[in-house]
């Protein structure tokens, strides 16, 4: 399958330090992968210049063929790679449905509208009810943020981000600091992402990576060390001397 997503020998340095280190991935539409790797490894980085928060020294980041290196986030977006909204970017005073309706018209580019009484658009609010219904929010969905649970918050952003009808998907840690009780909705959000969306997710929480991931790349001090299946990772060598020594000894890898 063509792949929807590449990069190609991308570089980028602080200092004499090289943080991105030559990485090149591909990923076609319907890819579940796991970047994972010990702190400091580069994983935001790395997402940071995919989505053109940072600008590479050097390789190219190619989106449905087309080559967007040059094309800021925003123009990213609009061709479909989004990464999940933070909920620290999550407004307080507003509710789940004005989040993704202002998402819903910023795709439609009707954002000229933003202005205006959004919540009776009816073809608005129908698209708006859905995915919050999709995503057990409906009932919330015209409470503000700040009075719903944290991993109600965390569920918010993947509603935003599929509101933007993304082809390639980003989810940083999406199940960090929720708790483990609501852990299991966040999980069964990730299981109904749609079929032929390819997801690249960064994660910490190895039990997450190994339920989730058909796919784990393992970076480590800027370039990757491993591509492969989850059930080759744990018994790769440079894997475990660069990573999994400490998990070995912890339930979840910090
Ligand atoms: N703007 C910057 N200026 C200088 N150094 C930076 C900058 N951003 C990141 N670094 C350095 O690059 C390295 C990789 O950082 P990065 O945050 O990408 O790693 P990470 O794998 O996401 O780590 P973590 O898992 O802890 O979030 C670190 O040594 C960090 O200090």
């Amino acid at each position: 399958m063509q792949p929807i997503f590449e990069v190609r020998n991308l570089k980028r340095a602080f200092g004499g330090l090289a943080v991105t280190n030559d990485v090149s991935l591909s990923m076609a539409p319907g890819d579940r992968v796991a970047l994972i790797g010990p702190n400091g490894a580069g994983k935001t980085t790395f997402v940071n210049l995919v989505t053109g928060n940072l600008v590479p020294d050097s390789g190219e980041v190619r989106l449905g063929g087309e080559t967007v290196t040059r094309i800021d986030a925003i123009g990213r977006v609009r061709r479909g790679l989004v990464r999940s909204f933070q909920v620290t970017r999550l407004f307080l005073d507003m509710t789940p449905a004005e989040h993704v309706a202002l998402a819903v018209l910023q795709r439609d580019g009707r954002s000229g509208r933003l202005f205006g009484n959004f919540l009776s658009m009816p073809d608005v609010m129908d698209e708006v009810g859905q995915l919050l219904g999709k995503l057990g929010l409906r009932e919330l969905m015209h409470r503000k943020v700040s009075e719903i649970a944290y991993g109600q918050q965390r569920l918010l952003e993947i509603a935003v981000a599929l509101a933007l009808k993304p082809k390639v998907l980003l989810l940083d840690e999406p199940a960090a600091g929720v708790p483990q009780s609501d852990t299991g909705r966040i999980e069964q959000a990730l299981a109904d992402l749609p079929a032929d969306l390819a997801v690249l997710m960064i994660e910490h929480d190895m039990d997450l990576v190994f339920r989730f991931a058909k796919r784990v790349v393992v970076l480590a001090a800027g370039a990757i060390i491993f591509d492969g299946s989850p059930s080759d990772v744990t018994q790769d060598p440079r894997v475990r001397e660069a990573y999994l020594g400490s998990y070995a000894n912890a339930s979840h890898a910090a």
